[in-house]
């Protein structure tokens, strides 16, 4: 039984949320410098584009890589490793004046930030009790968005005082604190040392009192079908061949919860990150017709419904866990026919309606924190970070094909540029995200009922 000690799940969990947040801001520090950025490297609208969509290409890239290190190393070392690539992409980036190695900056950003998710996720089940994990989950989710504040507003006004380089130094020197703290705070699970502890081999007394927090001990890992109520404690065992990639991939998928898990992640989060990430401010300006500064200060209510979002979800999912999905499935719809209202709608669309969006629309952010539950359910211990690495790369490919999709049509109908945007050319192009909204709710029905029907046949259910 788990002994009650609060305080070292709360501050581990802290430090690596904060490592997340840290990630926020580097995956957006661009967000809000798109001029500064054109100005500073004298590149076109076109170019200036191109670097969030490698670094998300890095970064969707990278999941299932990052999460079978993640299995192999654990979240620690995946962490620290983050933190040092976003540092020295955040460094090139502060002192290059070259396009290219700026690009070259955005990769290492990119990388670096697709250690650090996932490997949060990760570490909650080992310190946290199952019915904590929702809440906490969405909590880590929240403190992300967070750093998403500070990448709109006191980031953009940072290099507007200090400068370029100062400001992006700024961030690789925030990056590196960050990452040092985690060096002496985050540990794998109860029990395990530091990576200072691992390093200089000595377990301090917090460590090894710790393990007392600890699940139960260790059952058979890679033989042993996935559990539905509670992930199997998996190290790997002595002298079993760890499963190579397709093997892994093959048993992953399947099970028809992981492909549930999968088509929730796909469907929920798309809309709002090619939004906030790339065609937001576009729409706004170029589309809706609002000025700059009223559009960000728009943008900002996205964040903070999504952080309010979080809040409630968390403590819902968990008490109507047999429902969770259906409350991804109502806020996909919500968010979808938002923008069907906005798409179809004569004319300019009433700021009433735009703020509807903005307030509907980052609630897929959290509700595809659900995606993450719903495979812990399904996941064997041992496959986890491999798991979570493929679930997350589902909303990330959506975002992407979807980003590029839009440009895309923006393009053929020749309102590629923003002196040829217009309202009624956007309107077309978000259209692009119709079908993956068909899609990926066809796919959740259609997973969902085979879940259903696979965990009555192996008589399991979910606590
Ligand atoms: N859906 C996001 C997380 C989220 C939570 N609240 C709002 N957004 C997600 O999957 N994130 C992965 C990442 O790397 O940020």
């Amino acid at each position: 039984m788990r002994r009650v000690r609060p305080l070292l799940p709360w501050v581990v969990w802290g430090i690596a949320a904060l490592a997340y947040a840290i990630a926020i801001i580097n995956r957006s520090s661009l967000s809000a410098l798109g001029p500064a950025a054109q100005e500073h490297f004298g590149i076109d609208a076109t170019t200036l584009a191109a670097f969030p969509v490698i670094q998300l290409v890095v970064y969707a890239g990278l999941q299932i890589p990052v999460g079978m290190l993640l299995d192999r190393f654990g979240a620690t070392v995946l962490i620290l490793t983050g933190g040092v690539l976003m540092t020295l992409g955040q460094v090139v980036m502060a002192t290059v004046a070259d396009v290219r190695l700026a690009i070259l900056a955005r990769v290492l950003v990119g990388a670096g930030d697709a250690c650090i998710f996932i490997s949060v996720m990760r570490l909650l089940p080992e310190w946290f009790a199952i019915r904590q994990l929702p809440t906490v989950s969405q909590l880590t989710g929240l403190i992300g968005q967070a750093g998403q504040l500070i990448s709109v507003v006191p980031l953009a006004l940072a290099v507007g005082t200090f400068g370029w380089t100062a400001g992006f130094n700024g961030i690789a020197a925030t990056a590196f604190f960050v990452s040092l703290v985690a060096f002496f705070v985050v540990r794998d699970r109860p029990g395990q040392g530091s990576a200072f502890e691992r390093l200089t081999g000595r377990l301090g007394r917090l460590s090894r009192t710790a393990r007392s927090l600890a699940t139960p001990p260790a059952t058979g890992v890679v033989t042993v079908g996935p559990p539905a109520t509670e992930m199997i404690a998996a190290h790997p065992i002595e002298g079993m061949r760890p499963l190579r990639f397709w093997a892994k991939a093959r048993r992953l998928l399947s099970l028809p919860g992981v492909r549930l898990s999968y088509w929730v992640h796909f469907t929920s989060p798309f809309a709002v990150n090619v939004f906030l990430l790339l065609w937001g401010m576009p729409f706004l300006t170029g589309g809706v017709g609002l000025d700059p500064s009223a559009a960000r200060g728009l943008l900002t209510l996205t964040v903070l419904s999504s952080m309010f979002a979080g809040l409630v979800l968390g403590p819902l999912s968990s008490r109507f866990i047999e429902r969770r999905v259906w409350i991804n499935v109502g806020i996909t719809l919500a968010i979808a026919l938002t923008w069907v209202a906005i798409i179809v709608w004569p004319g300019p669309p009433p700021l009433w309606l735009v703020i509807v969006l903005l307030v509907v629309m980052p609630l897929g952010g959290p509700a595809s924190m659900i995606a993450f539950e719903v495979s812990r359910s399904h996941t064997p211990r041992s496959f986890i970070g491999f798991g979570t690495g493929l679930i997350n790369t589902a909303g990330f490919t959506a975002s992407l094909l979807t980003i590029l999709l839009v440009g895309l049509v923006l393009d053929l109908q020749g309102a590629g540029s923003p002196e040829h945007y217009s309202l009624g050319a956007f309107k077309v192009a978000f259209a692009v995200q119709i079908p993956f909204w068909a899609l990926g709710l066809t796919m959740i029905f259609i997973e969902q009922r085979r879940t259903r029907r696979w965990m009555e046949r192996h008589g399991r259910t979910l606590r």
